[in-house]
């Protein structure tokens, strides 16, 4: 549904986007991730063809998205919920553009519903709105066409906890009726919460990407015992890196290859699961870490 292949954009001496590859599958949301300045929204401007890349392409459903007739219908985008008109209302923005891709203007009012906003919140002009109020326009704008991509730059900014909770719904939903969401954020938890799929970018470069099960499952396990440098050199044994944290002993292995290892050096565990989330942002934080600001600082 999107493809991106060696996608470099720089400017002047500042190389944004470094020979970005990477796909977003039918049916899945897949969360680009990456800190402040990492290059995800000037690839999704890539992507949209709102900046010409310096090489490398993108596709958005088989074609350069400038190239895809009546694009607007297809693919629903929102990159900058802060750009709409202040002075047009909310139902005035979407009828406009409803007209510009061809939808009938009862299609308004259906967004409108999908993202709820109220009929009074509509008649009110975008410069009166909250920036959850336009983060929910700017989705009813990227839904407007039935689109099967959506390009999403940071949604859930500014959307309070149970407007997150909406929003997840609402793209799970999408993906799971076929079709394919590409979503940034710089929040590993907000991602991880519906991502099918993980692009995490670093000083413009992909440092890596997959399925989250398989980025979770291949974090290894945690554990804690009554002898943890016992537990450590008996994985070491058995050929597993092991490492007596703050936490825990952190090992790459599954949990159950931990507690075999345990159970036949007689070590008693007192607690064992797999690294999970936890071990998702350690690996968030290491990957990005030559691009964090705090790091530098
Ligand atoms: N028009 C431009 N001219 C010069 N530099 C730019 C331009 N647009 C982006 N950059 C630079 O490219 C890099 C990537 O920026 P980009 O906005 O894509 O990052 P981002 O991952 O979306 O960040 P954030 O999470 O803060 O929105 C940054 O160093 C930024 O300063």
């Amino acid at each position: 549904m999107i493809r991106v292949e060696n996608l470099t954009k720089r400017y002047g001496s500042v190389t944004a986007v470094d020979g970005a590859t990477f796909t977003v599958r039918p049916g899945t949301v897949t969360g680009f991730l990456g800190p402040n300045g990492a290059g995800k929204s000037t690839v999704m401007r890539m992507l949209t063809g709102l900046t010409p890349p310096t090489s490398g392409h993108a596709t958005v459903l088989g074609r350069a998205y400038r190239d895809l007739p009546n694009a607007g219908a297809h693919v629903g985008v929102m990159l900058d919920a802060s750009a709409q008109h202040p002075g047009r209302t909310g139902r005035e923005a979407l009828t406009l553009a409803s007209i510009a891709i061809g939808v009938p203007r009862t299609r308004v009012d259906e967004v409108l519903r999908l993202v709820g906003l109220t009929d009074d919140e509509a008649g009110r002009r975008v410069r009166t709105y909250s920036l959850g109020m336009r983060q929910r326009l700017g989705l009813a704008g990227a839904f407007l066409g039935e689109p099967r991509v959506l390009v999403l730059d940071e949604p859930a900014n500014g959307l309070d906890p149970q407007g997150i909770h909406w929003m997840r719904g609402l793209l799970r939903d999408f993906a799971d009726r076929g079709g394919a969401v590409l979503l940034s954020s710089h929040l590993l938890a907000e991602v991880q919460a519906v991502a099918d799929d993980i692009v995490v970018i670093g000083r413009g470069r992909i440092v890596a990407q997959g399925p989250v099960a398989e980025l979770v499952d291949g974090l290894g396990a945690i554990a804690r015992s009554l002898d943890d440098a016992a537990l450590v050199a008996a994985l070491e044994a058995a050929g597993h890196a092991a490492a007596a944290t703050a936490s825990g002993v952190v090992v790459e292995a599954e949990p159950v290859d931990v507690a075999r290892i345990a159970l036949a050096a007689g070590i008693v565990v007192t607690d064992l699961r797999p690294h999970g989330a936890q071990g998702l942002e350690d690996l968030f934080l290491r990957l990005t870490a030559d691009d964090a600001r705090e790091v530098a600082a």
